[in-house]
């Protein structure tokens, strides 16, 4: 990785070493996926220098819009500063997401910071099962691409309320009849395992939108202890919701629930993070590498 800039936490750490941000122990509850350990320490060691370096590139195409506008003698509508997360799925991307979301708006106040993921843009189940692409789940072709390229020139033309499709963990589907709003946000957070992927025929992609993007990065068999961890913990939530994906797991036989989450994991999540996923990581801005206990030990930041 001759291109980027490595740093170990210490290091990083003295890049905000003045004023860490400020985040209460139940402002960080509220962030934790499903009841796991986020702790102050990363916040602080972690999160204050890259909100700081955020809120720097902000600043520059904030800059570069104004001086675009001057140059060209009119008002031109201000498109939001676009940051994009990627990485496997039970990375933690939609951890980072909402940390950085809460980080940012307390940080900035004046900011309008809103979070979403490409998840919704994912075919519907009973769309995937007609394309035969029930086994593809997560996938370059299980997601409408064209719905989520447009959506995006939507969000850069300064459209004031834009609608997107919502995704289910729970349901393990599209959430039928439901959607998010962007309403002009100044900064907007896409996370999602094909926010840096390239395209198949020659059509934009996603991070050509973006102003910054994150890979969220660790050993494959971590991410693999995190899926199964939460794939767990999700199925005992829901052993008595009966409308919910795991509902019949949660019941039935506990090795054959457990036989059914290592394949997803073998079959679907690995092969998509080896094939689609883990090569699009040398596009990224910034790289998170994580160890056990989903603590960031290595941060790298491409070279301008
Ligand atoms: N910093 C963290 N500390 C502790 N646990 C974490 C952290 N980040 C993520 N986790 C846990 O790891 C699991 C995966 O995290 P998360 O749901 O954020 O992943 P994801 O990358 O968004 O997954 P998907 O692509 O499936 O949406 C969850 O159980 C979550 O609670
Ligand atoms: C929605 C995606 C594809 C991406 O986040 C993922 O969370 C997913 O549901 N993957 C399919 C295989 C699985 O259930 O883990």
């Amino acid at each position: 990785m001759k291109n980027y800039l490595r740093f170990n936490r210490e290091k990083w750490q003295s890049f905000s070493a003045t004023e860490p941000v400020k985040i209460t122990k139940e402002e960080l509850a509220k962030i934790k996926s499903l009841g796991d350990i986020i702790n102050l320490t990363d916040v602080k060691e972690v999160y204050s220098s890259l909100i700081k370096y955020l809120y720097l590139v902000y600043q520059e195409k904030r800059a570069l819009q104004q001086k675009q506008s001057e140059f060209l003698h009119q008002k031109i509508a201000s498109a939001p500063f676009i940051i994009g997360i990627s990485g496997s799925v039970a990375v933690g991307k939609s951890t980072t997401a909402r940390l950085l979301q809460v980080l940012l708006s307390r940080t900035y106040p004046d900011l309008k910071v809103h979070l979403m993921t490409t998840d919704g843009f994912i075919y519907s189940n009973q769309e995937l099962e007609r394309r035969n692409l029930t086994d593809r789940k997560g996938f370059p072709e299980s997601y409408n691409m064209k719905l989520l390229t447009d959506f995006l020139q939507d969000v850069l033309s300064g459209k004031k309320d834009i609608v997107y499709p919502l995704y289910s963990q729970e349901l393990s589907d599209i959430v039928s009849g439901e959607y998010g709003h962007v309403c002009e946000p100044d900064i907007l957070i896409i996370e999602g395992i094909n926010t840096l992927q390239l395209p198949t025929n020659g059509q934009i992609v996603t991070s050509d939108f973006f102003d910054f993007s994150i890979y969220i990065d660790a050993p494959e068999d971590l991410i693999e202890k995190w899926f199964m961890q939460r794939f767990v913990r999700v199925m005992e939530l829901n052993k008595n919701n009966p409308h919910n994906f795991y509902y019949e797991m949660a019941n039935g036989p506990r090795d054959e629930a457990l036989k059914f989450a290592e394949e997803t994991w073998q079959m679907v999540n690995l092969v998509n993070l080896r094939e689609y996923i883990a090569p699009t990581k040398q596009r990224a801005n910034l790289i998170l590498h994580k160890t056990a206990g989903h603590v960031i030990d290595q941060i790298y930041l491409k070279q301008i």
